[in-house]
């Protein structure tokens, strides 16, 4: 699957627009295809074309936001003459609707990518209420070189796949270091103890991911009858401890997007 012509134009390009900038220019996309426009003229990658200001007398093919969904109602009316044929969005929560009443566009894609995407290995919801082939062929093809490019049919599921994959690397991370600490905890160097869990962390998802079985079960793998790792699991499975503990995170996640989807209506 080839990237889509014409120009990209990326309005904001931090954290997250900059991985998947970064990943598509590696996997082949031609720079010279880009332009980046932020407030602070951010370096971007070589070829690159960098402004603070959108260009005057040019229409990008894809014009996407990268920018806080707070800021939607601040920079939406600079944008509202360019009518791109593609309209992409990686704001949280921010729904179709109102991306489309704020800036005409021929179609919008809501994307919800992760971090990971940085190395190919990320999530990326797709949803968008167009049929055209061309257009979900487009989405597709930025999608794809960055990880897993999942379609979401029902918006409404949006914000929950945001809390759970969008913002899950942060969980993660928050986990391995959890982890790490609880071995220092028990003695371990800083630096060890961190070697471990990553090394765990990823040697366990590598191996979830090709199993026969699914987490749940290959958690019983471990544990040998009587042994140690069924003295931990039952501190994490006593009164469903952990599965709260997500469930509480996840819905509080998914609470958030919500809200500021209700802002970006307003
Ligand atoms: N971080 C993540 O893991 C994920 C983030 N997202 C979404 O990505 C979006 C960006 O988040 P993130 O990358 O973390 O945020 P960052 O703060 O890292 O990036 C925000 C970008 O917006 C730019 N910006 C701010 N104001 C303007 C303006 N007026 N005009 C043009 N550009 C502007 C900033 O540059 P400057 O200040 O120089 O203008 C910067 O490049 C959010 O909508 C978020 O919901 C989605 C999935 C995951
Ligand atoms: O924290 C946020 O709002 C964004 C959405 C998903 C990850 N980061």
């Amino acid at each position: 699957m080839t990237f889509p012509v014409g120009p990209i134009w990326l309005v904001g390009c931090g954290n997250m627009a900059g991985a998947m900038l970064r990943r598509w220019l590696s996997e082949g996309l031609d720079p010279a295809q880009v332009t980046v426009i932020t407030r602070s003229g951010t370096r971007a990658p070589e070829g690159v074309r960098s402004l603070t200001a959108l260009p005057v007398d040019e229409t990008p093919a894809i014009l996407m936001l990268g920018f806080k969904p707070q800021q939607l109602g601040d920079i939406a009316p600079t944008l509202a003459h360019l009518n791109p044929a593609i309209l992409l969005s990686i704001l949280a929560g921010v729904e179709e609707q109102t991306l489309a009443s704020h800036i005409p566009a021929g179609a919008v894609v809501r994307m919800m990518p992760n971090l990971p995407v940085a190395i190919g290995q990320g999530v990326t919801a797709l949803y968008t209420r167009s049929t055209d082939a061309v257009v979900r062929d487009a989405a597709e093809a930025l999608a794809r070189p960055l990880g897993l490019a999942p379609w979401v049919e029902d918006e409404g599921r949006f914000d929950a796949v945001t809390a759970l994959a969008g913002c899950g690397p942060a969980f993660v991370f928050r986990f391995i270091d959890a982890l790490a600490q609880a071995g220092v905890g028990l003695g371990l160097s800083p630096e060890l103890a961190q070697q471990l869990a990553l090394a765990t962390v990823d040697g366990a998802g590598a191996m979830a991911i090709g199993a026969d079985a699914p987490p749940a079960v290959l958690a019983d793998r471990v544990a040998s009858p009587g042994g140690s790792t069924r003295e931990g699991l039952n501190v994490l499975d006593a009164e469903d401890a952990l599965k709260r503990l997500m469930a509480e995170t996840l819905t509080a996640a998914e609470r958030r997007n919500r809200e500021m989807a209700a802002a970006a209506r307003r």
